[in-house]
C-alpha cells in the first residue's frame, strides 16, 4: 500500500443506486456521501453531519447497513466500493465532495467519478481537473443561500463561474449544470447565470425544488409554478440545450 492511501475523510454512507438527477438520470451508481458542507442551502434535503461512523449498505436496495468507523481512508473506501458491479460511475457527493479534494485525488477506481458539486471551491476544483469524468455543477443562486452577506455575493458567484471554468466540458469530461428552481428563485439571476456557464457546459438542467420538511404537506409554499419553469426554459434554450428534469429518486423511494 503507498503511504498515499492512508489519507482519511468523514464519509457519511456509501450505497449503490441509480442516479436521480440531471442527463445521466437511471444509470447505476455506487454513491459515495462526504460529511461536511461550505455552504448552507434554504432547500437542502440531506443530513451531512458526521455521525462518526459511516453507514454502508453492502447489498443494493437491502436497508441493511454496517457501521464502519469513521474518518475512512483511502484503501478501505477503495474495497468497501468493491462489492457493487456494473457501474457506470461512482458518484461523490455530500455534503461538499469538493471539501475532500485531497482524499479523491488518491482514489484509484475501475469506473469513472461523478463530481455532484456546489462549485464554489475553485482551488480544490483545480486539484481534481485530470480525475473527474463526469462534472454534475450546482449554480446556487444568492437567493438560494442562506446567511450570505451582500459583499460576498459576488466573490460567491464568480468563484462559481471559475469552477465551472476549470471543469468544463472537454473530450475527456462531461459537464452540465443543475439550477434548483423554487419560489424565491428570480428568473434574472437564473438567466444571469445561465450565460456566464453556457460555454462551459453540455447542458443546463432546471431541478424543480423538492419540497422537504413540513412543506412536504404544503408544496406549493416552496414550488416554482410549472409556468415560470417552462417560460424559464424557453429563454434559456437561446443559450443551451435546457432541460427540466426534477429528481426521480425520491418517487420511487430508493436512495
Ligand atoms: C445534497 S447536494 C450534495 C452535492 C453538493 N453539495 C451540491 O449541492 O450540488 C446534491 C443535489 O441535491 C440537490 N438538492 C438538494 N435539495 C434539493 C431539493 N429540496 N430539491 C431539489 N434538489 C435538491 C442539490 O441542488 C444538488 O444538486
Ligand atoms: N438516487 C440518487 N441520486 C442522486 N443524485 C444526486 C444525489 C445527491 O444527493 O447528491 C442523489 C441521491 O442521493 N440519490
Ligand atoms: S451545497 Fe449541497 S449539501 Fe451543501 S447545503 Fe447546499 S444542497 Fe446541501
Ligand atoms: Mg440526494
Amino acid at each position: 500500500m503507498s503511504s498515499s492511501s492512508y489519507e482519511a475523510a468523514p464519509i457519511r454512507e456509501i450505497f449503490c443506486s441509480v442516479q436521480g438527477e440531471g442527463p445521466y438520470v437511471g444509470t447505476r451508481q455506487a454513491f459515495v456521501r462526504f460529511s461536511g458542507c461550505n455552504l448552507n442551502c434554504n432547500y437542502c434535503d440531506t443530513n451531512f453531519e458526521n455521525p462518526g461512523t459511516c453507514e454502508y449498505e453492502k447489498v443494493e436496495g437491502s436497508g441493511i447497513f454496517e457501521r464502519i468507523p469513521n474518518p475512512v481512508n483511502v484503501e478501505k473506501l477503495e474495497s468497501l466500493l468493491q462489492p457493487f458491479k456494473k457501474l457506470h460511475s461512482v458518484s461523490l457527493t455530500g455534503g461538499e465532495p469538493l471539501m475532500h479534494a485531497d482524499f479523491i485525488e488518491k482514489l484509484k477506481l475501475p469506473v469513472p467519478l461523478y463530481l455532484e458539486s456546489n462549485m464554489t471551491l475553485p482551488e480544490q476544483a483545480r486539484k481534481l481537473r485530470e480525475n473527474i469524468a463526469y462534472v454534475a455543477g450546482d449554480f446556487k443562486l444568492p437567493e438560494a443561500l442562506r446567511e450570505i452577506r451582500p459583499e460576498v455575493r459576488d466573490v460567491h458567484v464568480e468563484n462559481t463561474v471559475e469552477c465551472f471554468r476549470l471543469l468544463r466540458k472537454n473530450n475527456s469530461r462531461d459537464c452540465f449544470c443543475k439550477i434548483v428552481v423554487g419560489r424565491d428563485t428570480k428568473p434574472e439571476t437564473v438567466i444571469l447565470a445561465a450565460e456566464a456557464i453556457a460555454s462551459y457546459v453540455s447542458c443546463i438542467i432546471l431541478q424543480p425544488e423538492t419540497p422537504i420538511g413540513s412543506a412536504v404537506r404544503t408544496p406549493r409554499f416552496t414550488q416554482a409554478s410549472v409556468q415560470t419553469i417552462l417560460k424559464l426554459q424557453k429563454t434559456l434554450l437561446e443559450l443551451a440545450d435546457t432541460r427540466i428534469i426534477p429528481q426521480t429518486h425520491r418517487m420511487w423511494g430508493c436512495l
